[in-house]
């Protein structure tokens, strides 16, 4: 009962994302109407060149009525070709819409969701339930509504010729739709194993591109191989197991087609013997039979194919109610007093762990002033990035507060936070594009800006070496950059964003001594004004800084003396 329930609401949902484009519906109308009147037509004009022009030898009638052919058949191509148009207006409406919500849930979706799946998971689950669920849109829904106009045509024309062999067609409709319901159940299941088993196939392998590295130093794709065997051999068995299913399922139906044929043939053939028919009555009547049977068979089918379509909307769907950043923690105020004669950040009490009943931070107090230069050490685990996280709101604490300009982070928006602070880790990511690109992330910098950042992070001295300067390309992840030169763009990034707040996360670990130091006295020089926090291992960076805190067993603790 509930599982129907649900079904019905995935339903309602695909069709509530169709309506969006009913300006194309009266156009399809139109189109299918008329291809539909036109194939009604064809029957008779067939059976007028069968009785009256071959039977009869009148062969003026046979060139009127074979011209009268041709443009029924042009005129219904014709309407096919717009009719395609008008459809794929829709499923590329239907696409390109359900791309955009996939790309601005990515923007809102919780942080820890992307702890759990890889990138290559990801993108393969949205990519193929959105072809899924817009192919909903495709011929399907062209087959249903033609075919229901098929079928009134095909009646009309069976009862003109004669209605008790169009009674024993009917005959068939029930048993053909018990065979396609036991097929579409098996389908719907068979379906959900499928791209559940794709989805595990990708995590792994963007699981294994990711860590190319590692799995060619340790001979990995060797030892690897069993799983790739493993999950490849799933896939292959539900690729196998579905396709199975179909062709079961058209052997049933074509069966059960193949007796109702000889049936029609057989009584058919008697009427003709009988003198109760003509040989042309008798193609007529073929023909409007295929046209009542053909598109039943479809229309019961559709529930066969939209078993397909299904696991696919539901998986989607799940995704687009996944928990948004923030959530019930998301404030709506986007303005802060900078001015305010209040700490620029502060942390109250402030318990936070992954896990319930595992707390990483258990009672951090901290309170930063304007232009304050900060570090927090701890040893590895001990929180650090949890910390900042927590600061930048990637998450929210269990309890406590934290506060921007006297302002609690629940009445903020999330991103207005995020755009006065600005954020270099141990290891920043570099877009596939230039240097230049990925300093001036925010495309708002002109460059004489960004040559400007760049000679304050000494990010200068090893661009002006590349043969492309700041044109140079930075690869995959910035794979084309070392390590130090990597953190020297993300530097420069930074100082381009003109934060208040500067948050360095290790942001150094690659730079040499004289790189150091140029940071050192940017950040107390020209930057002196702007709030930093470092967080550290390395204590020769703490020379410029004014307060050194040491995180250790979920609390803060101010250092005096020496570190
Ligand atoms: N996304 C996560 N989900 C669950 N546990 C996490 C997650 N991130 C970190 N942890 C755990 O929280 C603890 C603190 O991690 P964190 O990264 O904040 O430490 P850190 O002080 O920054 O360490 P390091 O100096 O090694 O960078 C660790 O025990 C870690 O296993």
């Amino acid at each position: 009962m509930e599982k129907r329930k649900n079904d019905s609401k995935i339903w309602r949902r695909v069709c509530g994302l169709l309506l969006a484009y009913k300006k194309y519906f009266p156009g399809i109308f139109i189109c299918l109407v008329c291809t539909s009147f036109m194939t009604f037509l064809q029957p008779l004009v067939i059976r007028r060149i069968t009785d009256q022009g071959m039977v009869a030898k009148d062969m003026e009638c046979i060139l009127i009525f074979s011209g009268v052919l041709v443009g029924i058949s042009v005129i219904v191509q014709v309407t096919e070709v717009i009719q395609t148009r008008l459809f794929s207006n829709i499923h590329n409406g239907l696409t390109f819409s359900l791309y955009r919500e996939a790309y601005w849930k990515m923007d809102t979706l919780n942080i820890g969701y992307y702890d759990e799946k890889g990138s290559a998971e990801i993108a393969n689950t949205i990519g193929s339930d959105i072809s899924n669920v817009a192919s909903v849109a495709d011929q399907i829904t062209t087959f249903s509504i033609s075919s229901i106009l098929q079928i009134v045509g095909g009646i009309v024309g069976l009862s003109i010729l004669d209605w008790k062999l169009a009674l024993m067609i009917t005959l068939l409709i029930p048993v053909k739709f018990l065979v396609v319901l036991y097929f579409s159940r098996k389908k719907n299941l068979a379906f959900e194993r499928l791209i559940e088993n794709n989805r595990v196939f990708f995590g792994w392998l963007g699981d294994c591109i990711n860590g190319i590295r590692e799995m060619k130093l340790w001979d990995l794709f060797r030892i690897k191989n069993a799983d790739f065997e493993k999950l490849q051999g799933k896939m292959m068995d539900s690729y196998r197991e579905n396709m199975m299913l179909d062709e079961y399922r058209t052997f049933s139906v074509s069966m059960l087609d193949a007796l109702m044929n000889a049936a029609l043939y057989i009584s058919g053939g008697l009427l003709i013997v009988r003198g109760e028919f003509t040989i042309g009555g008798a193609f007529a009547f073929m023909t409007y039979s295929a046209y009542v049977v053909n598109p039943i068979t479809f229309l019961i089918n559709i529930k066969y194919y939209f078993a397909q379509i299904k696991p696919s909307a539901k998986r989607f769907f799940e995704f687009l109610e996944q928990p948004e950043e923030g959530g019930e923690h998301a404030g709506s105020l986007s303005r802060f007093d900078k001015d305010a004669e209040v700490p620029v950040l502060e942390l109250k009490d402030v318990i936070f762990g992954y896990k319930e009943g595992t707390p990483i931070l258990s009672g951090v107090n901290l309170t930063v002033q304007r232009g304050d230069r900060i570090a927090v050490i701890g040893e590895n685990g001990s929180g650090k990035s949890t910390l900042l996280d927590l600061i930048l709101g990637f998450y929210h604490p269990e309890k406590g507060e934290i506060k921007f300009w006297g302002i609690p982070t629940e009445n903020l928006e999330p991103k207005i936070i995020r755009n006065r602070i600005a954020v270099v880790s141990q290891k920043p990511y570099l877009f596939q594009g230039t240097i230049e690109e990925n300093v001036n992330i925010g495309g708002t910098a002109s460059h004489e800006d960004v040559v400007d950042a760049c000679i304050k992070s000494g990010a200068i001295t090893f661009i002006e070496k590349l043969d492309d300067g700041f044109m140079q390309r930075a690869g995959q992840d910035g794979a084309k950059l070392s390590g130090g030169e990597k953190q020297k763009v993300a530097v420069a990034r930074a100082i381009l964003k003109k934060a208040d707040i500067l948050l360095l996360d290790e942001a150094t670990s690659g730079f040499d001594r004289e790189s150091d130091k140029v940071l050192m006295n940017l950040v107390c020089g020209e930057l002196k004004d702007k709030t930093v926090i470092f967080i550290t291992h390395r204590y020769e960076e703490l020379e410029g800084v004014e307060m050194v805190y040491r995180l250790a067993e979920g609390r803060l603790e101010l250092m005096e003396g020496e570190i």
